[in-house]
């Protein structure tokens, strides 16, 4: 038999990877804490799986979780249950059984000898149960099963863009490449674009984005002299062209109304220079707190983080019709980000995705007031639905009159020295969509204070 990951105490052999990664699912369909964060507490444990077997966990947690509806068909028939279009997911959490036969079905074919080697009998069960899978043709199921999504989901891609939908579905189930943005305090993208490659790394300089790097897949940064000479980030092409829309310049006072760890936060200090002033806002303590140290790493002396009591929080008052440029990348259903947090999916509903709506408008039109007139306020989210974009957007516009003008974000981006902006922009909004752009979905909108 091939070798084990490392030597398993006899206790904790009888720990089977497939049970580990079915209490994972089942404990992700509870929606209290993301999967990985879940996946990196459970591992903790007392195991004792190997990289490689940890590796093969985490890819089929993610695998089951990408194509639920699929997963649950072909359970229910497994199981001679009655089959039903769509997951229950409050029936399905409660039904242990089935998250380990959903796991069965979804452990990647790459990952089966690693899982045979710690678990032969296992291993057994998931290629039976993946063999008969195979058999079933699956052209006449619904189209929930066929693209992987709740069928209210699925309604509003179709709407969004009609006969692509099956593309759309599919990229949002492809694991998402690694994208990089280089600091320009620290490095000019060629040189770092000529480290990676000559560290062995196929990067490749992203499409649109001035800064950008692409690497087709999860690659570990910690060891490479780039990261930890802060010369590059992580960051999703998508974000990194959001923060382009801003168009931050050296000596200016911008707003990052919901900074969250600063992902974009980052990124428009590094578009200042390091001068003026950069306040990082967001109401949630913890999640601003890791922004001091990655400022520091990044060579970022302007950044002030604050915690919001709201949007209305009173110490906004003093910054009214003061700020040069103002993002609200806002908290949004993430519906776009599916290729990373498919959970996501099942998490919402039309009712939570109307709730963020009117979130949305009350967050935007507080961080309105901070806009100088002349001054610039950008919204974004990373949903590619309707009622979270357009449709905030719009009814921002006819709350405000003629106090704001809307931008064209063509020009915006083609200023920022952005690659073809036209072909990211729809009716004068930045549009991004993962079976066109190879980005997470995005979504932005401008406008100038008059
Ligand atoms: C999409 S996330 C921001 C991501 C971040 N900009 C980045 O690039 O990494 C939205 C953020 O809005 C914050 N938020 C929620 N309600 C808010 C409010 N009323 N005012 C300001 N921030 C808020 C959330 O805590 C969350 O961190």
């Amino acid at each position: 038999m091939a070798r084990l990951d490392r030597p398993v105490p006899r206790s904790a052999a009888a720990v089977s990877p497939l049970a580990v990664t079915a209490d994972v699912l089942q404990e992700t369909l509870h929606f209290r804490q993301p999967p990985d964060t879940l996946l990196a507490r459970t591992l903790r444990g007392p195991q004792r799986f190997g990289p490689r077997l940890r590796e093969a966990i985490g890819d089929a947690l993610f695998a089951a979780l990408r194509d639920l509806p699929r997963w649950h068909w072909l359970a229910a028939q497994r199981l001679g249950q009655t089959l039903t279009g769509e997951p229950d997911i409050a029936r399905c959490r409660a039904d242990r059984a089935w998250c380990e036969a959903v796991v069965r079905l979804a452990w990647p074919a790459a990952a089966l000898p690693v899982l045979a080697e710690r678990d032969p009998a296992a291993a057994e069960a998931v290629a039976v149960w993946q063999a008969q899978a195979a058999t079933v043709d699956l052209s006449c199921a619904p189209l929930t099963v066929q693209w992987g999504g709740p069928s209210w989901l699925i309604d509003r891609w179709r709407a969004a863009v009609g006969d692509e939908v099956a593309e759309l579905a599919a990229a949002l189930r492809r694991p998402a490449p690694l994208d990089l943005r280089v600091n320009a305090l620290r490095a000019k993208r060629d040189a770092v674009l000529a480290e990676l490659q000559g560290a062995g790394l196929p990067a490749v300089p992203t499409a649109h984005a001035p800064w950008g790097i692409r690497l087709p897949q999860r690659t570990p940064l910690q060891g490479l002299e780039a990261f930890r000479r802060g010369a590059i980030e992580v960051q999703d092409e998508g974000s990194q062209l959001i923060a382009a829309l801003v168009g931050a310049r050296r000596g200016e006072t911008i707003v990052d109304f919901c900074a969250g760890a600063g992902g974009k936060t980052l990124a428009l200090g590094a578009d200042m220079r390091d001068s003026g002033r950069l306040y990082a806002f967001d109401t949630a303590a913890r999640r601003l707190e890791t922004l001091p140290e990655r400022a520091r790493r990044a060579g970022l002396t302007q950044v002030q983080p604050m915690v919001l009591v709201g949007e209305d929080d009173p110490r906004l008052a003093r910054l009214a019709g003061k700020i040069d440029r103002v993002l609200v990348d806002a908290p949004c259903s993430g519906l776009g980000t599916l290729r990373r947090h498919p959970e996501l999916m099942w998490r919402h509903t039309p009712a939570t995705v109307a709730d963020m709506a009117v979130l949305q408008q009350r967050i935007l039109r507080a961080a309105a007031r901070l806009v100088r007139p002349g001054g610039r306020l950008v919204y974004a989210t990373c949903s590619l639905l309707a009622e979270e974009n357009e449709a905030v957007a719009s009814a921002f516009d006819v709350a405000m009159g003629d106090l704001f003008e809307p931008l064209d974000a063509a020009v915006l981006l083609a200023d920022a020295r952005v690659r073809d902006p036209e072909t990211l922009v729809e009716r004068g909004y930045l549009r991004l969509w993962p079976h066109r752009h190879g980005t997470d979905g995005f979504f932005a909108a401008a406008w100038r204070r008059r």
